[in-house]
């Protein structure tokens, strides 16, 4: 990948369900490095970008290229193996194995390499799991059955865990929701400092504006479907069309 490169381009794609357009002629080029936040009202359309993203759906015409490559019919372990890695709002963790079998896991199911719990013997493995679960501040509840963990533990257990492959471009589904006020802003903190080490390319659905106001530095604002707004924080919510469809304003 040249430096002109970008990381994730998706040329106009196009998603209906039904009578309803979810998807509409949705263009974008995002740089490497970038911390990206999609934000709009329910309904707008933010899912489905991602679900097309993450090769959860497929969309019904355009493209999707990664670091310059198409992707656009690829299943999600394959675009997870090709580098894009994905968190849910919800973790996707098992709750009965410690933190860091979680992660061994995830490792070996992002390179394919089954049985699962073959890389667990491997001590270089365990190294490499522990060394993320370190990065997140996590390492002390390594040997923790998930159970045991806490609401907003288990989250950034699950981020840890999208890390595994080493991606190229994340994508985090709400990350605060459920995270009370006051930790909102240590708790991203975490993360972005945790994600800052490798440089990798953020993209983060959120609704609450004062997270997006803090730790984006571009948004792409979503409505029936559309883009409407695409740039800067301040630029995109001064908006008129984001004060009236998103922000409420
Ligand atoms: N599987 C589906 N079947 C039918 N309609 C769908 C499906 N998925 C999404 N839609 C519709 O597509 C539109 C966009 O939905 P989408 O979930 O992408 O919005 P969103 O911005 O993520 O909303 P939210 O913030 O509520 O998650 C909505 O009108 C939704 O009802």
């Amino acid at each position: 990948m040249n430096k002109a490169t970008p990381v994730l381009e998706t040329r106009n794609l196009q998603k209906s369900f039904g009578a309803v357009t979810a998807a509409r002629d949705i263009s974008v080029a995002v740089e490497a490095g970038t911390r990206l936040s999609v934000i709009g009202s329910n309904g707008a359309g933010k899912t489905t970008f991602v679900n097309m993203v993450t090769g959860y759906l497929k969309p019904d015409e355009g493209s999707i290229l990664l670091a310059g490559e198409d992707v656009t019919r690829l299943d999600p372990r394959r675009l997870t193996r090709r580098g894009i890695a994905r968190s849910f709002q919800i973790p996707q963790l098992c709750a009965e194995l410690t933190a860091l079998e979680n992660m061994l896991v995830a490792r070996a199911a992002a390179e394919g390499g089954l049985p699962f719990f073959r890389p667990a013997r491997s001590a270089e493995a365990r190294d490499a799991a522990l060394a993320v679960l370190e990065r997140f501040g996590l390492a002390a509840i390594a040997d923790r059955p998930v159970l045991e963990l806490a609401g907003g533990t288990r989250k950034l257990l699950d981020i840890a865990l999208a890390m595994t492959g080493r991606p190229k471009l994340l994508m985090l589904d709400e990350p605060t929701s459920g995270v009370s006020a006051e930790e909102k802003f240590p708790f991203m903190d975490r993360i972005m400092a945790a994600l800052d080490r490798d440089g990798v390319t953020v993209l983060f659905v959120e609704h609450d504006m004062d997270i997006v106001g803090a730790y984006a530095d571009r948004v792409l604002a979503f409505y029936a479907g559309q883009i409407i707004a695409d740039g800067a924080p301040d630029m995109v919510m001064a908006d008129e069309g984001v004060r009236r469809h998103v922000t409420g304003h």
